[in-house]
């Protein structure tokens, strides 16, 4: 299948510590693909590094074009919508407020939010900084979903969620990613389950193993050995598969 994004040889520096080292991996031009891997390795720096928020050398290939050397904005610009880990949603202002100010298409897809997230209608004019973590990472998956964008880098949307909005959260992805590919960042192996059709595993700053999600879900020793936690342990988020 056609790649999306290409990165080679990427490294990544923060304050001038080395945070990702060599990363080499592809992300089809569909589904989600999942970077897993312990704390601290490097996954959140490699999608900011992909972005250009973070200083980087390498190759960054985004549907052909080299984006390496390309400021964040012009990164945005080309139809990649980041969701970071820590939401980053405008706490002083409502929910429309925050969603109108994501807007960049001349005809924003409001109605696919609308439908995705029918919650945030009825908190349209509630401030952002009031919603719920869900409610939050819902707001801020929004944004991202309001343009056309072609690839979307989501970090951790999970993270520190009440199982039963991480299951809301992973329906809302498996629902955008019919339209849009995603890169996520995740931690939840029931998620990575529902959601990824492919891996990538990050340890100290390099890829260590890449292929399908449900070869490597169902081999107990190698996700112990990668991820240091085992399969059948991590409870699954309700209406799981
Ligand atoms: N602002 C910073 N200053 C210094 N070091 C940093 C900074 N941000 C990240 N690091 C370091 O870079 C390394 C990679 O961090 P990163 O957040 O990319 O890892 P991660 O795999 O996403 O971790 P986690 O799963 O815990 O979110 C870590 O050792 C971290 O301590």
């Amino acid at each position: 299948m056609s790649a999306i994004l290409e990165v080679e040889h990427l490294s990544a520096t923060i304050n001038g510590q080395l945070v990702v080292e060599d990363v080499t991996f592809s992300v089809p031009a569909t589904g989600v693909t999942a970077i897993l891997g312990r704390n601290g390795v490097g996954k959140t720096s490699t999608i900011k590094a992909v972005m250009g928020l973070i200083g980087r050398a390498g190759r960054v290939e985004f549907d052909g074009h080299r984006i390496d050397r390309e400021d964040t904005h012009r990164i945005v610009r080309r139809g990649i919508g980041y969701v970071p880990e820590d939401r980053e949603v405008f706490a002083g202002l409502t929910v429309a407020e925050n969603l109108r100010l994501a807007e960049r298409d001349a005809k924003p897809r409001r109605e696919l939010v609308e439908q995705l997230f029918p919650d945030l209608v009825r908190r349209s004019g509630q401030r952002a900084g009031t919603l719920s973590g869900g409610q939050q990472q819902m707001l801020s998956l929004s944004r991202a979903l309001l343009n056309a964008n072609r690839l979307l880098l989501v970090d951790e949307p999970t993270k520190g969620l009440a199982p039963k909005i991480v299951t809301e959260v992973a329906e809302a992805l498996e629902e955008a990613a019919r339209t849009v590919p995603i890169l996520l960042v995740e931690q939840n192996l029931p998620v990575i389950e529902r959601l990824a059709q492919d891996v990538v595993v990050i340890d100290a700053g390099t890829v260590v193993h890449t292929g399908d999600a449900r070869s490597l879900l169902a081999d107990d020793d190698a996700v112990h050995r990668l991820l240091g936690v085992h399969a059948e342990t991590t409870p699954a988020p309700e209406g799981a598969k």
